[in-house]
């Protein structure tokens, strides 16, 4: 299929601060795509969602947290080759419970200035970007 007709796959992904500016990340298991990089939690928009809903969704499933407020923080379009995704990245602004990898994924806080030492997926250079220059 040529790049033009591929479909991309809108993906809700969360950035989340604790109270030190520390952000939550995630280690993508080996049976996912981009296995084993580091990635801001979150997954696939189903039909009928709407981005918010979706986030608060992934985030209970995959990290135990129930998301009351997120605001937009960037949109970035990647194509990988084999997939195309758009990456909608909330900053999640309101929470309850303790972040943790609910689906047995090494899972971290990490301080901002350390985030550059993490392998992200290629995608999110600008997001590590964007956070660092806040
Ligand atoms: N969650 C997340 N996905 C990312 C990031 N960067 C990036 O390129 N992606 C890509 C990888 C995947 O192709 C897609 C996210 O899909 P996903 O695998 O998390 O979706 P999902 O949680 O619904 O998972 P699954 O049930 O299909 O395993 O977006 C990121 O920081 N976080
Ligand atoms: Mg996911």
């Amino acid at each position: 299929m040529s790049t033009d007709t591929k479909k991309a796959v809108l993906v809700a992904v969360g950035v989340i601060e604790n109270a030190a500016g520390d952000i939550f990340v995630c280690r993508r298991g080996e049976s996912q795509h981009q296995a084993f990089k580091w990635e801001f939690p979150g997954g696939k928009v189903e039909d009928g969602e709407t981005v918010p809903q979706a986030l608060a969704r992934e985030l209970e499933e995959e990290i135990g947290i129930q998301v009351s407020d997120c605001a937009p923080f960037m949109r970035i379009e990647h194509d990988y080759g084999d997939k195309q995704v758009t990456l909608d990245i909330r900053k999640v602004t309101a929470f309850t419970g303790e972040p943790h990898g609910r689906e047995g994924q090494p899972s971290r806080w990490v301080p901002v200035s350390e985030l550059s030492g993490y392998d992200f997926p290629a995608a999110n250079s600008p997001i590590v970007a964007k956070l660092q220059g806040e």
